[in-house]
């Protein structure tokens, strides 16, 4: 990660910050409405022909003006920082489904949510590389919320029954931690109970710890996802 990109600080209010979301937020969920059509549709060609045309106009209209790269997280002086581009919670992100996590500053994370169509592998189950995708970022949080957020350094799934499409769970918390690392574990649990399970290492990265040597930063905060 780059530190410039991960130090990006932002002036907004709260204010400016809610007006922007109450906006952007349902505009993200009507273009991921858009991905679980284009995939279920069953209008005709020339319908989806028709459509591409409209929603190639859209995209040209969006583009006009846009931001070099990703949104990265635009962090404020109280040390909270919005990921609106993140895969998993992204506010601005279509492609996330996206994930409201709660968090437990004992080092716990859980958020219930729902996969669709667009997050499928197997017929009707989800796709093995998105459920390390949801539990990567849980447990990330969960290390967060204990104050030691760190990079995946390690990430080991164990699946343990098919995950159906459909309404989930996903918790983690910290299970230890040893100087820079942090190890948590989660599951993701489905209607029959859990259906995988993770462990994760965390490291607070070389970058991050120059910066608290050298005092620029006085401990292993900003807060990522707040
Ligand atoms: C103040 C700001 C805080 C910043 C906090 C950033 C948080 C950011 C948001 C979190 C978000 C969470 C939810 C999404 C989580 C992702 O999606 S993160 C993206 C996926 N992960 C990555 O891209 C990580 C890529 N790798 C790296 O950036 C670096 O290799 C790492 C993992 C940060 C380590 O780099 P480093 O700090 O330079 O490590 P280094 O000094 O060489 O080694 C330190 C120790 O860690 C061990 N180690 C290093 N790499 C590994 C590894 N991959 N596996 C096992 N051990 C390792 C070394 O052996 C060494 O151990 P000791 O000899 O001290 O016992």
């Amino acid at each position: 990660m780059a530190e410039a990109r991960a130090f990006h600080t932002e002036t907004a209010t709260d204010e400016e910050i809610a007006a922007e979301a109450a906006v952007v937020g349902p505009f993200t969920d009507a273009v991921r409405a858009l991905v679980d059509a284009t995939i279920r549709s069953t209008v005709d060609l020339d319908e989806i022909r028709a459509a591409q045309a409209e929603i190639e106009a859209i995209t040209e209209r969006l583009t006009k003006e846009q931001i070099p790269g990703g949104y990265g997280v635009r962090y404020r002086t109280d040390g909270t920082g919005r990921a609106w581009g993140n895969a998993v919670i992204g506010l601005r992100n279509p492609i996330a489904p996206p994930l409201t996590i709660s968090t437990e500053p004992s080092g716990r994370a859980s958020a219930d949510f729902r996969l669709g169509a667009p997050y499928e592998g197997p017929p009707g189950l989800v796709h093995g590389g998105v459920i390390s995708l949801i539990l990567d970022q849980v447990l990330g949080h969960a290390a967060g919320a204990g104050g030691r957020p760190g990079m995946t350094g390690t990430l080991t799934i164990r699946y343990r029954q098919a995950t159906p499409l459909g309404e989930l769970r996903a918790e983690a918390w910290i299970d230890r931690a040893e100087g820079i690392k942090t190890w948590a574990k989660g599951r993701i649990i489905g209607p029959d109970g859990p259906t995988a399970e993770a462990e994760g290492l965390f490291i607070l990265p070389r970058w991050a710890r120059e910066r608290i040597a050298r005092g620029e930063s006085k401990g292993p905060s900003p807060k990522y996802f707040e």
